[in-house]
């Protein structure tokens, strides 16, 4: 991937941005002369794909434990990697779109507090 990540040997303990994946899958499509696949349509498509892809992972286990305690960790890498493709295509179909992710997620929590008030959460 362009953009200098390959020289993040820290990037494991980076706190990674959504501006900074934007950027990075910016140059990317550019590097590959990609953009012109990357419309709107297309990205939401691949990141259904992608979501399939995800889906499979879980598909037939029954119930799975919270944090995954008795997964190889072959299975955790996979799981990863397609957690990143459905995020890395979000990311950038969210940048095509001319929306700031970071922003509209930030107000919809907000949005989310006022719809569902705390002291009024009955599950
Ligand atoms: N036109 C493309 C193709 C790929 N990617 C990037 C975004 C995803 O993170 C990843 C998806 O790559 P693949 O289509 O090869 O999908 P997988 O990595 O899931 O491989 P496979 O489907 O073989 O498991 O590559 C992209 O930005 N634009």
């Amino acid at each position: 991937m362009g953009g200098g990540g390959e020289d993040r040997a820290e990037e494991g303990v980076m706190d990674v941005g959504l501006k900074d994946l934007s950027k990075r899958l910016e140059e990317f499509a550019r590097a590959r002369d990609w953009e012109k696949y990357h419309s709107p349509r297309n990205l939401l498509l691949a990141m259904i794909g992608e979501v399939g892809e995800l889906s499979e992972i879980f598909q037939w286990r029954g119930e799975v434990d919270k944090g995954l305690p008795n997964w190889e960790e072959a299975e955790k890498e996979h799981l990863g990697e397609e957690l990143s493709d459905v995020l890395l295509y979000l990311v950038r179909l969210a940048d095509i779109c001319g929306i700031d992710l970071g922003d509209a997620a930030a107000k919809k929590i907000v949005k989310n507090a006022v719809k569902y008030p705390a002291n009024k959460a009955a599950y």
